[in-house]
């Protein structure tokens, strides 16, 4: 596969590597503005940039019948923009906040301890995510996607960043200490115990290894999916 890398910071240099070791070309690496590349030999794209810069790379892409995968977080106000134009250009699109097969498989855990959780009316949750001191967003993208996970099964109607909340307001706490790839915790806390769940990345590889997959699985594809599609979880 020819891939195009759209951002080559830490995430692209990762992929790059992976994406060789599994017998893949780079043919672009591409840091700053897509749009006078040229594209024709290019199979799948993957965007790990920039909040500001991921609308920009993904619709190129659609327009130009480039199946792109994206993992850059922080611009998901756009999201729904981007399913409407690739379902009218008939493109191939992923986004996941996270790649990793280990978080794909923790979001599945929340979903089922959130349900359990929703018949107990003594436990308050709280999401905290670490992350290291580079990031630009916050919260991360996978915090938000847990989130929205309890969200969707209990009474709680909307999450907030680092303030106070009330009763159906899940609280996100975002620390960011040197060097940490990223680290979320759900706890479940009443005054009798607490009830957590972690996952811990103890460095990239897992999310470009996911990134590759992705644009692996979705060569011969049209429509718009997720990791759970590539998963089959
Ligand atoms: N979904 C996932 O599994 C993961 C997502 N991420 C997200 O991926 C993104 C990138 O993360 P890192 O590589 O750590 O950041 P980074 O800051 O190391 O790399 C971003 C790169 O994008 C480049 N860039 C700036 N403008 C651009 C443009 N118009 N087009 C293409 N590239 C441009 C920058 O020069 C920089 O090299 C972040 O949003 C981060 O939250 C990071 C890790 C995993
Ligand atoms: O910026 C990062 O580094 C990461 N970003 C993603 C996010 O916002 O959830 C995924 C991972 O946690 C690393």
């Amino acid at each position: 596969m020819n891939i195009a890398l759209l951002g080559y910071g830490r995430m692209g240099k990762e992929i790059e590597k992976i994406a060789l070791k599994r017998g893949h070309s780079i043919v672009h690496k591409i840091s700053s503005d897509i749009s006078s590349f040229d594209f024709t030999s290019v199979d799948v794209a993957i965007d790990f940039s920039i909040p500001s810069a991921a609308y920009q790379n993904i619709t190129h892409c659609i327009k130009h019948q480039i199946p792109v995968i994206s993992g850059t977080t922080g611009w998901l106000e756009q999201y729904d923009d981007v399913v409407n134009m690739c379902e009218t250009k008939n493109g191939a699109f992923i986004y996941a906040s996270n790649f990793s097969l280990g978080v794909n498989i923790f979001f599945e855990m929340n979903a089922y301890l959130a349900k359990m959780m929703s018949q107990l009316e003594d436990y308050k949750v709280n999401i905290e995510e670490i992350h290291h001191t580079k990031k630009l967003d916050a919260p991360s993208g996978t915090a938000i996607t847990l989130a929205e996970g309890i969200i969707q099964h209990t009474k709680y109607n909307d999450w907030k960043l680092d303030g106070s909340t009330n009763d159906v307001t899940l609280p996100i706490v975002a620390k960011r200490i040197p060097e940490v790839p990223g680290t979320h915790e759900i706890t479940y806390t009443s005054s009798i115990d607490s009830i957590s769940i972690k996952h811990e990345a103890h460095n990239r590889e897992g999310f470009a290894l996911g990134a590759v997959v992705a644009a692996e699985w979705i060569q011969d594809k049209k429509g718009v999916y997720t990791m759970k599609d590539v998963l089959n979880i």
